[in-house]
Protein backbone atom coordinates (compact mmCIF):
# COMPACT_ATOMS: atom_id res chain seq x y z
CA UNK A 1 0.00 0.00 0.00
CA UNK A 2 1.08 3.42 -0.83
CA UNK A 3 2.15 5.67 2.08
CA UNK A 4 -0.24 8.23 2.99
CA UNK A 5 0.76 11.81 2.83
CA UNK A 6 0.96 13.89 6.34
CA UNK A 7 -1.92 15.51 7.68
CA UNK A 8 -1.68 18.74 9.72
CA UNK A 9 -2.30 18.79 13.86
CA UNK A 10 -5.18 20.49 14.51
CA UNK A 11 -3.55 23.28 16.28
CA UNK A 12 -1.43 23.92 13.05
CA UNK A 13 -4.11 23.64 10.79
CA UNK A 14 -6.08 25.96 12.80
CA UNK A 15 -2.85 28.00 12.58
CA UNK A 16 -2.52 27.69 9.34
CA UNK A 17 -6.32 28.74 8.70
CA UNK A 18 -6.05 32.11 10.89
CA UNK A 19 -2.63 32.86 9.15
CA UNK A 20 -4.51 32.80 6.01
CA UNK A 21 -7.39 34.17 7.20
CA UNK A 22 -4.78 37.46 8.38
CA UNK A 23 -3.29 37.89 4.76
CA UNK A 24 -5.91 40.46 4.41
CA UNK A 25 -6.54 41.90 8.74
CA UNK A 26 -8.69 44.79 7.45
CA UNK A 27 -11.22 42.96 5.99
CA UNK A 28 -11.20 40.60 9.07
CA UNK A 29 -11.16 43.65 11.72
CA UNK A 30 -13.96 45.43 9.61
CA UNK A 31 -16.04 41.79 9.93
CA UNK A 32 -15.64 41.33 13.51
CA UNK A 33 -16.66 45.20 14.02
CA UNK A 34 -19.88 44.31 12.35
CA UNK A 35 -20.50 40.95 14.14
CA UNK A 36 -20.18 43.08 17.61
CA UNK A 37 -22.48 46.22 16.19
CA UNK A 38 -25.60 43.61 14.91
CA UNK A 39 -25.21 41.58 18.16
CA UNK A 40 -25.33 44.41 20.53
CA UNK A 41 -28.41 45.81 18.06
CA UNK A 42 -30.66 42.43 18.78
CA UNK A 43 -29.70 42.44 22.43
CA UNK A 44 -31.43 46.05 21.83
CA UNK A 45 -34.54 44.51 21.86
CA UNK A 46 -35.20 42.23 24.24
CA UNK A 47 -33.95 45.20 27.14
CA UNK A 48 -36.49 47.44 25.67
CA UNK A 49 -38.96 45.04 26.20
CA UNK A 50 -38.14 44.26 30.05
CA UNK A 51 -38.17 47.30 30.18
CA UNK A 52 -41.44 47.67 28.46
CA UNK A 53 -42.65 44.99 31.15
CA UNK A 54 -41.51 46.83 34.52
CA UNK A 55 -43.06 50.33 33.10
CA UNK A 56 -46.37 48.03 32.66
CA UNK A 57 -46.12 46.30 35.92
CA UNK A 58 -45.06 49.34 37.84
CA UNK A 59 -47.87 51.29 36.03
CA UNK A 60 -45.16 54.18 35.15
CA UNK A 61 -46.31 53.52 31.42
CA UNK A 62 -48.40 56.26 30.87
CA UNK A 63 -50.43 56.28 27.37
CA UNK A 64 -49.18 54.58 24.04
CA UNK A 65 -46.22 52.59 24.31
CA UNK A 66 -44.77 55.02 20.93
CA UNK A 67 -41.09 55.41 22.54
CA UNK A 68 -40.43 51.33 23.15
CA UNK A 69 -41.89 50.48 19.70
CA UNK A 70 -39.88 53.02 18.00
CA UNK A 71 -36.79 51.48 19.75
CA UNK A 72 -37.49 47.67 18.79
CA UNK A 73 -38.73 49.26 14.86
CA UNK A 74 -35.33 50.56 14.94
CA UNK A 75 -33.09 47.72 15.99
CA UNK A 76 -34.80 45.58 13.68
CA UNK A 77 -34.28 47.88 10.78
CA UNK A 78 -30.93 48.57 11.72
CA UNK A 79 -30.27 44.54 12.76
CA UNK A 80 -30.98 43.40 9.44
CA UNK A 81 -29.60 46.04 7.73
CA UNK A 82 -26.07 44.91 9.73
CA UNK A 83 -26.66 40.81 8.93
CA UNK A 84 -26.85 41.98 5.35
CA UNK A 85 -23.36 43.76 6.02
CA UNK A 86 -21.32 40.64 7.90
CA UNK A 87 -23.35 37.78 5.98
CA UNK A 88 -21.77 39.97 2.79
CA UNK A 89 -18.56 40.47 3.96
CA UNK A 90 -18.05 36.88 5.99
CA UNK A 91 -18.88 35.49 3.02
CA UNK A 92 -16.11 37.66 0.73
CA UNK A 93 -13.96 36.39 3.30
CA UNK A 94 -14.99 32.65 2.80
CA UNK A 95 -14.25 32.43 -0.67
CA UNK A 96 -11.02 34.53 -0.28
CA UNK A 97 -10.25 31.90 1.95
CA UNK A 98 -11.62 28.97 -0.99
CA UNK A 99 -9.17 30.89 -3.70
CA UNK A 100 -6.25 31.12 -1.76
CA UNK A 101 -6.79 27.22 -0.35
CA UNK A 102 -7.24 25.87 -4.21
CA UNK A 103 -4.34 28.07 -5.70
CA UNK A 104 -1.95 27.21 -2.91
CA UNK A 105 -3.17 23.09 -2.40
CA UNK A 106 -2.24 23.25 -6.84
CA UNK A 107 1.04 24.94 -5.97
CA UNK A 108 1.46 22.59 -3.03
CA UNK A 109 1.15 19.60 -5.21
CA UNK A 110 3.20 20.79 -8.21
CA UNK A 111 6.30 22.10 -5.51
CA UNK A 112 6.08 18.41 -3.92
CA UNK A 113 9.17 16.34 -4.54
CA UNK A 114 8.45 13.45 -7.52
CA UNK A 115 9.85 10.56 -5.20
CA UNK A 116 6.75 11.77 -2.67
CA UNK A 117 4.42 11.81 -5.10
CA UNK A 118 5.52 8.54 -6.22
CA UNK A 119 5.22 7.01 -2.41
CA UNK A 120 1.62 8.42 -1.72
CA UNK A 121 0.37 7.05 -5.04
CA UNK A 122 -2.29 9.06 -7.35
CA UNK A 123 -5.23 8.24 -5.16
CA UNK A 124 -4.43 9.84 -2.30
CA UNK A 125 -2.72 13.30 -3.60
CA UNK A 126 -5.94 13.41 -6.01
CA UNK A 127 -8.33 12.72 -3.42
CA UNK A 128 -6.91 15.95 -1.17
CA UNK A 129 -6.54 18.02 -4.08
CA UNK A 130 -10.53 17.47 -5.52
CA UNK A 131 -12.95 15.34 -2.78
CA UNK A 132 -11.05 17.43 0.59
CA UNK A 133 -11.22 20.63 -0.91
CA UNK A 134 -14.00 20.94 -2.68
CA UNK A 135 -15.92 19.45 0.76
CA UNK A 136 -14.33 22.58 2.60
CA UNK A 137 -15.66 24.82 0.19
CA UNK A 138 -19.13 25.71 1.52
CA UNK A 139 -18.09 25.44 5.39
CA UNK A 140 -15.30 27.63 5.07
CA UNK A 141 -17.42 30.65 2.91
CA UNK A 142 -20.86 30.10 4.96
CA UNK A 143 -20.24 28.36 8.31
CA UNK A 144 -16.95 29.63 9.57
CA UNK A 145 -18.28 33.45 9.86
CA UNK A 146 -22.01 32.13 10.86
CA UNK A 147 -19.89 30.68 13.32
CA UNK A 148 -17.81 33.55 14.52
CA UNK A 149 -20.91 35.49 14.30
CA UNK A 150 -22.50 33.22 16.79
CA UNK A 151 -19.34 33.26 19.27
CA UNK A 152 -19.48 37.13 19.59
CA UNK A 153 -23.37 36.61 20.01
CA UNK A 154 -23.07 34.05 22.55
CA UNK A 155 -20.37 36.10 24.55
CA UNK A 156 -22.00 39.37 24.34
CA UNK A 157 -25.33 38.16 25.55
CA UNK A 158 -24.07 36.19 27.53
CA UNK A 159 -21.87 38.99 29.56
CA UNK A 160 -25.15 41.54 28.93
CA UNK A 161 -27.63 39.16 30.97
CA UNK A 162 -25.62 39.38 33.56
CA UNK A 163 -25.34 42.81 33.82
CA UNK A 164 -29.00 43.17 33.26
CA UNK A 165 -29.42 40.76 36.37
CA UNK A 166 -26.62 39.04 38.04
CA UNK A 167 -29.21 36.66 39.88
CA UNK A 168 -31.17 35.95 36.69
CA UNK A 169 -27.76 35.54 34.57
CA UNK A 170 -27.06 32.31 36.26
CA UNK A 171 -30.01 30.53 34.20
CA UNK A 172 -27.40 30.29 31.39
CA UNK A 173 -24.63 28.25 33.16
CA UNK A 174 -26.20 24.90 32.84
CA UNK A 175 -26.83 25.61 28.76
CA UNK A 176 -23.07 26.67 28.62
CA UNK A 177 -22.19 23.18 30.64
CA UNK A 178 -23.95 21.11 28.16
CA UNK A 179 -22.32 22.73 25.61
CA UNK A 180 -18.80 22.03 27.24
CA UNK A 181 -19.20 18.47 27.33
CA UNK A 182 -20.50 18.00 23.78
CA UNK A 183 -17.68 20.04 22.43
CA UNK A 184 -14.84 18.35 24.78
CA UNK A 185 -16.21 14.62 24.69
CA UNK A 186 -17.87 14.26 21.58
CA UNK A 187 -16.87 16.71 18.96
CA UNK A 188 -12.93 14.88 19.56
CA UNK A 189 -14.01 11.68 18.72
CA UNK A 190 -16.34 12.55 15.76
CA UNK A 191 -13.22 14.13 14.45
CA UNK A 192 -11.22 11.16 14.82
CA UNK A 193 -13.56 9.16 12.81
CA UNK A 194 -13.78 11.39 10.00
CA UNK A 195 -9.93 11.22 9.56
CA UNK A 196 -10.11 7.53 9.84
CA UNK A 197 -13.25 7.62 6.94
CA UNK A 198 -10.83 10.11 5.17
CA UNK A 199 -7.88 7.93 4.88
CA UNK A 200 -9.90 4.96 4.14
CA UNK A 201 -11.55 6.89 1.25
CA UNK A 202 -8.17 8.03 0.11
CA UNK A 203 -7.04 4.15 0.47
CA UNK A 204 -10.29 2.99 -1.33
CA UNK A 205 -9.16 5.20 -4.27
CA UNK A 206 -5.79 4.03 -4.25
CA UNK A 207 -7.17 0.23 -4.59
CA UNK A 208 -9.55 1.54 -6.89
CA UNK A 209 -7.10 3.50 -9.47
CA UNK A 210 -5.48 0.23 -9.39
CA UNK A 211 -7.54 -2.28 -10.33
CA UNK A 212 -8.64 0.15 -13.07
CA UNK A 213 -5.23 0.54 -14.17
CA UNK A 214 -4.08 -2.89 -13.66
CA UNK A 215 -7.23 -4.34 -15.13
CA UNK A 216 -6.47 -6.30 -17.82
CA UNK A 217 -3.09 -7.61 -15.82
CA UNK A 218 -5.76 -8.53 -13.61
CA UNK A 219 -8.05 -10.85 -16.30
CA UNK A 220 -4.57 -12.11 -17.75
CA UNK A 221 -2.92 -13.50 -14.17
CA UNK A 222 -7.13 -14.85 -12.96
CA UNK A 223 -6.91 -12.48 -9.93
CA UNK A 224 -10.06 -10.53 -10.39
CA UNK A 225 -11.75 -11.81 -7.75
CA UNK A 226 -8.45 -11.45 -4.72
CA UNK A 227 -8.53 -7.77 -6.46
CA UNK A 228 -11.99 -7.24 -6.37
CA UNK A 229 -12.26 -8.74 -2.83
CA UNK A 230 -9.76 -5.98 -1.68
CA UNK A 231 -11.77 -3.18 -2.74
CA UNK A 232 -14.72 -4.94 -0.87
CA UNK A 233 -12.60 -4.70 1.76
CA UNK A 234 -12.04 -1.58 1.49
CA UNK A 235 -15.70 -0.26 1.33
CA UNK A 236 -16.78 -2.57 4.38
CA UNK A 237 -14.26 -0.57 6.64
CA UNK A 238 -15.43 2.82 5.16
CA UNK A 239 -18.96 1.24 6.17
CA UNK A 240 -18.11 0.51 9.72
CA UNK A 241 -16.44 3.75 10.39
CA UNK A 242 -19.68 5.66 8.88
CA UNK A 243 -21.97 3.51 10.90
CA UNK A 244 -20.29 4.48 13.76
CA UNK A 245 -20.22 7.84 12.84
CA UNK A 246 -23.52 8.07 12.56
CA UNK A 247 -24.17 6.51 15.67
CA UNK A 248 -22.27 8.52 18.11
CA UNK A 249 -23.47 11.75 15.90
CA UNK A 250 -26.92 10.43 16.68
CA UNK A 251 -25.91 10.93 20.54
CA UNK A 252 -24.71 14.36 19.73
CA UNK A 253 -27.91 15.66 18.30
CA UNK A 254 -29.99 14.11 20.62
CA UNK A 255 -28.36 15.54 23.99
CA UNK A 256 -28.17 19.15 21.26
CA UNK A 257 -31.60 18.91 20.94
CA UNK A 258 -32.17 18.80 25.01
CA UNK A 259 -29.73 21.61 25.39
CA UNK A 260 -31.88 23.67 22.96
CA UNK A 261 -35.41 23.40 24.89
CA UNK A 262 -33.71 23.63 28.47
CA UNK A 263 -32.96 26.99 28.65
CA UNK A 264 -36.21 28.43 27.94
CA UNK A 265 -37.91 25.95 30.90
CA UNK A 266 -35.22 27.14 33.38
CA UNK A 267 -35.81 30.82 32.50
CA UNK A 268 -39.13 30.56 33.32
CA UNK A 269 -39.12 28.06 36.38
CA UNK A 270 -35.41 30.44 37.48
CA UNK A 271 -37.39 33.51 36.49
CA UNK A 272 -40.40 33.19 38.59
CA UNK A 273 -37.83 31.86 41.49
CA UNK A 274 -35.96 35.27 41.10
CA UNK A 275 -38.89 37.85 41.14
CA UNK A 276 -40.53 35.71 44.13
CA UNK A 277 -37.38 35.97 46.51
CA UNK A 278 -37.33 39.75 45.13
CA UNK A 279 -33.99 39.51 43.39
CA UNK A 280 -35.09 40.40 39.85
CA UNK A 281 -37.91 42.01 38.14
CA UNK A 282 -40.84 40.82 35.79
CA UNK A 283 -39.37 42.81 33.29
CA UNK A 284 -35.25 41.27 33.85
CA UNK A 285 -37.10 37.69 33.79
CA UNK A 286 -38.61 38.79 30.32
CA UNK A 287 -35.69 39.94 28.86
CA UNK A 288 -33.56 36.91 30.02
CA UNK A 289 -36.13 34.63 28.33
CA UNK A 290 -35.97 36.25 25.15
CA UNK A 291 -32.30 36.32 25.09
CA UNK A 292 -31.96 32.47 25.97
CA UNK A 293 -34.49 32.09 23.19
CA UNK A 294 -32.39 33.94 20.79
CA UNK A 295 -29.44 31.77 21.78
CA UNK A 296 -31.40 28.58 21.89
CA UNK A 297 -31.69 29.49 18.23
CA UNK A 298 -28.17 30.37 17.80
CA UNK A 299 -26.89 27.44 19.76
CA UNK A 300 -28.58 25.35 17.20
CA UNK A 301 -26.51 27.00 14.15
CA UNK A 302 -23.63 27.20 16.64
CA UNK A 303 -23.28 23.46 17.11
CA UNK A 304 -24.27 22.47 13.24
CA UNK A 305 -21.28 24.47 12.20
CA UNK A 306 -19.16 23.50 14.88
CA UNK A 307 -19.75 20.07 13.98
CA UNK A 308 -18.91 20.93 10.47
CA UNK A 309 -16.26 22.80 11.31
CA UNK A 310 -14.27 20.15 12.94
CA UNK A 311 -15.01 17.62 10.57
CA UNK A 312 -13.88 20.56 8.38
CA UNK A 313 -10.47 20.92 10.46
CA UNK A 314 -9.50 17.39 10.04
CA UNK A 315 -9.91 17.79 5.85
CA UNK A 316 -8.07 20.56 6.33
CA UNK A 317 -5.57 18.68 8.40
CA UNK A 318 -4.86 16.59 5.21
CA UNK A 319 -5.16 19.53 2.78
CA UNK A 320 -2.73 21.64 4.71
CA UNK A 321 -0.48 18.60 5.28
CA UNK A 322 0.14 18.65 1.65
CA UNK A 323 0.93 22.59 1.73
CA UNK A 324 3.00 22.08 4.72
CA UNK A 325 4.79 19.51 3.76
CA UNK A 326 5.68 21.05 0.03
CA UNK A 327 6.81 24.20 1.64
CA UNK A 328 9.44 22.23 4.03
CA UNK A 329 10.59 20.48 0.78
CA UNK A 330 10.71 24.00 -1.39
CA UNK A 331 12.87 25.65 1.84
CA UNK A 332 14.95 22.74 1.57
CA UNK A 333 15.42 22.63 -1.76
CA UNK A 334 16.41 26.39 -1.67
CA UNK A 335 18.72 25.70 0.79
CA UNK A 336 20.60 22.96 -1.17
CA UNK A 337 20.53 25.17 -4.36
CA UNK A 338 22.17 28.18 -1.98
CA UNK A 339 24.67 25.82 -0.88
CA UNK A 340 27.73 26.37 -3.00
CA UNK A 341 28.27 23.46 -6.19
CA UNK A 342 31.72 22.13 -5.86
CA UNK A 343 32.13 23.17 -9.90
CA UNK A 344 36.35 22.57 -9.47
CA UNK A 345 36.19 18.80 -10.29
CA UNK A 346 33.98 19.41 -13.20
CA UNK A 347 35.55 20.25 -16.15
CA UNK A 348 33.85 22.48 -18.86
CA UNK A 349 33.02 19.73 -21.24
CA UNK A 350 31.37 17.59 -18.52
CA UNK A 351 27.41 18.11 -18.04
CA UNK A 352 26.54 14.75 -16.11
CA UNK A 353 28.51 13.60 -13.44
CA UNK A 354 27.70 10.99 -11.18
CA UNK A 355 29.98 10.31 -8.03
CA UNK A 356 30.31 7.17 -5.89
CA UNK A 357 26.36 7.29 -6.43
CA UNK A 358 24.62 4.84 -4.32
CA UNK A 359 20.79 4.06 -3.40
CA UNK A 360 18.58 1.96 -2.42
CA UNK A 361 14.87 1.66 -2.49
CA UNK A 362 14.73 0.17 0.86
CA UNK A 363 17.40 0.12 3.20
CA UNK A 364 18.22 -3.02 3.48
CA UNK A 365 19.89 -3.55 0.15
CA UNK A 366 21.32 -1.26 -2.56
CA UNK A 367 20.21 -1.20 -6.16
CA UNK A 368 22.90 1.27 -7.18
CA UNK A 369 26.32 0.48 -5.50
CA UNK A 370 29.08 3.12 -5.80
CA UNK A 371 28.56 4.34 -9.53
CA UNK A 372 31.20 7.24 -10.99
CA UNK A 373 30.16 8.18 -14.58
CA UNK A 374 30.74 11.19 -16.85
CA UNK A 375 28.84 12.51 -20.03
CA UNK A 376 30.99 14.98 -22.27
CA UNK A 377 28.83 17.09 -24.32
CA UNK A 378 27.94 16.19 -27.66
CA UNK A 379 29.01 12.18 -26.24
CA UNK A 380 25.90 9.50 -25.68
CA UNK A 381 26.54 6.67 -23.97
CA UNK A 382 24.52 3.95 -23.48
CA UNK A 383 23.42 2.21 -20.32
CA UNK A 384 23.63 -1.63 -20.93
CA UNK A 385 22.73 -4.42 -18.79
CA UNK A 386 19.76 -7.43 -17.76
CA UNK A 387 16.70 -6.07 -16.62
CA UNK A 388 17.03 -5.12 -13.04
CA UNK A 389 20.70 -4.11 -13.28
CA UNK A 390 19.73 -0.47 -12.31
CA UNK A 391 19.57 1.10 -15.33
CA UNK A 392 16.46 2.83 -14.89
CA UNK A 393 16.99 3.79 -11.12
CA UNK A 394 20.67 5.25 -12.52
CA UNK A 395 18.32 7.39 -15.17
CA UNK A 396 16.10 8.74 -11.87
CA UNK A 397 18.94 9.78 -9.82
CA UNK A 398 20.30 11.63 -12.50
CA UNK A 399 16.67 13.39 -13.17
CA UNK A 400 16.62 14.13 -9.71
CA UNK A 401 13.26 11.95 -9.31
CA UNK A 402 15.01 10.13 -6.73
CA UNK A 403 18.01 11.13 -4.32
CA UNK A 404 20.93 9.33 -3.32
CA UNK A 405 22.02 7.64 -0.23
CA UNK A 406 25.32 8.44 -0.60
CA UNK A 407 27.47 10.19 -3.57
CA UNK A 408 26.47 13.03 -5.88
CA UNK A 409 24.83 13.93 -9.07
CA UNK A 410 25.21 17.28 -11.10
CA UNK A 411 24.33 18.42 -14.37
CA UNK A 412 25.84 20.91 -15.80
CA UNK A 413 27.51 22.18 -12.56
CA UNK A 414 24.65 22.06 -10.57
CA UNK A 415 23.82 19.55 -7.92
CA UNK A 416 20.68 17.38 -8.63
CA UNK A 417 18.65 15.59 -5.85
CA UNK A 418 16.73 16.21 -2.16
CA UNK A 419 14.72 18.08 -4.80
CA UNK A 420 16.32 19.73 -7.34
CA UNK A 421 16.00 19.07 -11.09
CA UNK A 422 17.89 19.37 -13.95
CA UNK A 423 15.26 20.49 -15.82
CA UNK A 424 15.54 24.01 -14.89
CA UNK A 425 17.11 26.26 -17.36
CA UNK A 426 20.93 26.35 -17.64
CA UNK A 427 22.42 30.30 -17.87
CA UNK A 428 22.62 30.12 -21.42
CA UNK A 429 18.41 29.81 -21.30
CA UNK A 430 18.42 25.74 -22.52
CA UNK A 431 17.26 23.36 -19.63
CA UNK A 432 20.27 21.41 -18.72
CA UNK A 433 18.65 17.92 -18.69
CA UNK A 434 15.24 16.43 -19.96
CA UNK A 435 14.39 12.42 -19.45
CA UNK A 436 12.13 10.61 -21.98
CA UNK A 437 10.47 7.56 -21.33
CA UNK A 438 8.69 5.25 -22.62
CA UNK A 439 5.58 6.58 -21.17
CA UNK A 440 4.85 9.47 -23.18
CA UNK A 441 2.12 11.88 -22.41
CA UNK A 442 -0.10 13.95 -24.63
CA UNK A 443 -1.55 17.10 -22.63
CA UNK A 444 -5.36 18.51 -23.73
CA UNK A 445 -4.89 21.27 -26.20
CA UNK A 446 -3.39 21.56 -29.63
CA UNK A 447 -0.15 19.74 -31.22
CA UNK A 448 1.00 23.32 -30.41
CA UNK A 449 0.14 23.43 -27.08
CA UNK A 450 2.22 19.86 -27.09
CA UNK A 451 5.36 21.55 -28.44
CA UNK A 452 5.04 24.35 -26.33
CA UNK A 453 5.04 23.44 -23.09
CA UNK A 454 8.81 22.19 -23.40
CA UNK A 455 10.13 25.51 -25.18
CA UNK A 456 7.50 28.32 -24.87
CA UNK A 457 8.91 30.47 -27.20
CA UNK A 458 9.33 28.18 -29.79
CA UNK A 459 8.26 29.83 -33.32
CA UNK A 460 5.54 27.40 -35.67
CA UNK A 461 8.80 27.02 -37.82
CA UNK A 462 10.66 25.58 -34.74
CA UNK A 463 8.34 23.43 -34.23
CA UNK A 464 7.49 21.90 -37.51
CA UNK A 465 10.94 21.66 -37.96
CA UNK A 466 11.48 19.38 -34.53
CA UNK A 467 8.83 17.40 -35.49
CA UNK A 468 10.23 16.94 -39.16
CA UNK A 469 13.50 16.27 -37.73
CA UNK A 470 11.88 13.34 -35.84
CA UNK A 471 10.42 11.96 -38.41
CA UNK A 472 6.95 13.24 -37.45
CA UNK A 473 5.86 13.97 -41.32
CA UNK A 474 2.24 13.35 -40.78
CA UNK A 475 2.20 16.74 -38.77
CA UNK A 476 1.78 17.57 -42.54
CA UNK A 477 -1.38 15.73 -43.20
CA UNK A 478 -3.12 16.93 -39.78
CA UNK A 479 -6.34 19.17 -40.67
CA UNK A 480 -5.47 22.41 -38.93
CA UNK A 481 -1.64 21.43 -38.62
CA UNK A 482 -0.11 22.55 -35.70
CA UNK A 483 -3.41 23.84 -34.71
CA UNK A 484 -4.93 20.70 -34.87
CA UNK A 485 -6.73 19.99 -31.04
CA UNK A 486 -5.38 16.71 -29.68
CA UNK A 487 -7.48 14.78 -27.07
CA UNK A 488 -10.39 11.66 -26.75
CA UNK A 489 -12.71 13.45 -28.47
CA UNK A 490 -10.79 15.70 -31.06
CA UNK A 491 -7.80 14.21 -33.30
CA UNK A 492 -6.10 10.96 -32.21
CA UNK A 493 -2.82 10.38 -32.28
CA UNK A 494 -1.80 6.90 -32.33
CA UNK A 495 0.97 5.95 -29.69
CA UNK A 496 4.00 5.71 -32.23
CA UNK A 497 3.24 8.97 -33.28
CA UNK A 498 2.54 10.09 -29.71
CA UNK A 499 6.09 9.02 -29.08
CA UNK A 500 7.51 10.70 -31.59
CA UNK A 501 6.11 13.97 -30.35
CA UNK A 502 7.81 13.88 -27.07
CA UNK A 503 11.14 12.83 -29.31
CA UNK A 504 10.74 16.55 -30.97
CA UNK A 505 9.68 18.57 -27.79
CA UNK A 506 12.96 17.55 -26.60
CA UNK A 507 14.25 18.53 -30.36
CA UNK A 508 12.43 21.93 -29.61
CA UNK A 509 13.56 22.10 -26.24
CA UNK A 510 17.17 21.92 -27.11
CA UNK A 511 18.43 20.93 -23.79
CA UNK A 512 22.19 20.14 -22.59
CA UNK A 513 21.72 16.97 -21.80
CA UNK A 514 18.75 13.85 -22.64
CA UNK A 515 18.45 10.50 -21.10
CA UNK A 516 16.63 8.51 -23.32
CA UNK A 517 14.89 5.39 -21.39
CA UNK A 518 13.24 2.74 -23.83
CA UNK A 519 12.00 6.49 -25.66
CA UNK A 520 11.27 4.74 -28.73
CA UNK A 521 9.52 1.24 -28.12
CA UNK A 522 6.51 2.22 -29.82
CA UNK A 523 8.43 2.66 -33.32
CA UNK A 524 10.52 0.40 -36.07
CA UNK A 525 13.63 0.40 -35.17
CA UNK A 526 14.95 2.48 -38.47
CA UNK A 527 12.46 5.04 -37.50
CA UNK A 528 13.48 5.21 -34.14
CA UNK A 529 17.30 5.66 -35.51
CA UNK A 530 16.40 7.95 -38.04
CA UNK A 531 14.67 10.32 -34.54
CA UNK A 532 17.46 9.57 -32.13
CA UNK A 533 19.79 11.32 -35.09
CA UNK A 534 18.56 14.90 -34.52
CA UNK A 535 18.74 14.23 -30.35
CA UNK A 536 22.12 12.98 -29.82
CA UNK A 537 23.27 15.66 -32.10
CA UNK A 538 25.93 18.26 -29.70
CA UNK A 539 24.20 17.09 -26.34
CA UNK A 540 25.09 14.84 -23.93
CA UNK A 541 23.14 11.68 -24.15
CA UNK A 542 22.33 8.68 -21.86
CA UNK A 543 20.93 5.65 -24.14
CA UNK A 544 18.53 2.65 -22.15
CA UNK A 545 17.32 0.27 -24.71
CA UNK A 546 17.04 -2.98 -24.87
CA UNK A 547 17.30 -3.00 -28.56
CA UNK A 548 20.93 -3.77 -29.71
CA UNK A 549 20.67 -1.65 -32.74
CA UNK A 550 19.27 2.03 -31.10
CA UNK A 551 22.13 1.29 -28.50
CA UNK A 552 24.88 1.18 -30.77
CA UNK A 553 23.54 4.75 -32.20
CA UNK A 554 25.79 5.54 -28.49
CA UNK A 555 29.31 6.46 -28.79
CA UNK A 556 30.78 3.95 -26.15
CA UNK A 557 28.51 2.29 -23.67
CA UNK A 558 29.13 0.49 -19.96
CA UNK A 559 27.32 -2.61 -18.39
CA UNK A 560 25.98 -2.39 -15.41
CA UNK A 561 25.80 -5.47 -13.42
CA UNK A 562 24.02 -5.81 -9.75
CA UNK A 563 24.12 -2.26 -9.53
CA UNK A 564 27.72 -1.48 -10.22
CA UNK A 565 29.58 -0.63 -13.84
CA UNK A 566 30.69 -3.53 -14.48
CA UNK A 567 33.02 -2.99 -17.38
CA UNK A 568 33.20 0.14 -20.48
CA UNK A 569 33.50 0.05 -24.14
CA UNK A 570 31.91 0.43 -27.30
CA UNK A 571 27.85 -0.52 -27.35
CA UNK A 572 28.11 -3.67 -29.29
CA UNK A 573 31.06 -5.07 -26.66
CA UNK A 574 28.83 -4.21 -23.72
CA UNK A 575 25.77 -6.43 -25.37
CA UNK A 576 27.86 -9.30 -25.95
CA UNK A 577 28.41 -8.74 -22.20
CA UNK A 578 25.09 -8.26 -21.02
N1 LIG B 1 9.84 1.62 -7.18
C1 LIG B 1 10.59 0.57 -6.82
N2 LIG B 1 10.50 0.09 -5.57
C2 LIG B 1 11.24 -0.96 -5.17
N3 LIG B 1 12.14 -1.59 -5.96
C3 LIG B 1 12.27 -1.16 -7.22
C4 LIG B 1 11.50 -0.05 -7.72
N4 LIG B 1 11.85 0.15 -9.01
C5 LIG B 1 12.79 -0.78 -9.30
N5 LIG B 1 13.03 -1.56 -8.24
C6 LIG B 1 14.01 -2.65 -8.16
O1 LIG B 1 15.30 -2.10 -8.38
C7 LIG B 1 16.07 -2.96 -9.18
C8 LIG B 1 16.57 -2.19 -10.40
O2 LIG B 1 15.43 -1.85 -11.17
P1 LIG B 1 15.56 -0.96 -12.47
O3 LIG B 1 14.21 -0.73 -12.99
O4 LIG B 1 16.41 0.21 -12.19
O5 LIG B 1 16.37 -1.96 -13.42
P2 LIG B 1 16.52 -1.88 -14.99
O6 LIG B 1 17.90 -2.31 -15.26
O7 LIG B 1 16.12 -0.56 -15.51
O8 LIG B 1 15.48 -2.97 -15.43
P3 LIG B 1 14.64 -3.03 -16.80
O9 LIG B 1 15.64 -3.22 -17.89
O10 LIG B 1 13.77 -4.22 -16.63
O11 LIG B 1 13.90 -1.77 -16.90
C9 LIG B 1 15.18 -4.13 -9.53
O12 LIG B 1 15.49 -5.18 -8.63
C10 LIG B 1 13.78 -3.63 -9.29
O13 LIG B 1 12.95 -4.68 -8.89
Amino acid sequence: MANLLPVASTGKTWRMLLASVMRTPGQFFWLIVLFVLSSLTSLAIPIAIGRLVDAASSRTLTGFPWGFILLIALAVVVGALLTRAWTFQGQRLGVRLNRDLGIDMVGAALELDAQTVEDAGSGDLLSRLTDDVDSIRQVLAQGLPEFLYITVYMILTATTLFFVNPFIGLVAVPTFVLMAILLSIFLPRIGKLTLYRAEAMSDFTVVANENIRGASTMRELGIEGARLQVQENRVDSIYSIARKLVSLRATYWAIDGFNSYMPLLLSIIWGAICVERGWASWGDAATASIMLFGMRVNADIFTYWLDRLREMSVTMGRVFGVIDLSHQQKARREQAASSKVNTESVTDDVVIRCESLTYGYTPESSVIKGVNLDVRAGESIALVGRSGSGKTTLARLIAGSLTADSGTVSVAGSPVGNGLYPTQVAQDGRPALLICTQEAHLFLGTLSDNMTVAAENATEAEQLAALHAVGADWVDDLPDGLDTELGTSATQLTRDQIQQLSLARIVVANPHAVILDESTTQLETADACASLHAILKDRAVIIISHDARIASMASRAVLLKGGRIEAEGTPAQMFALS
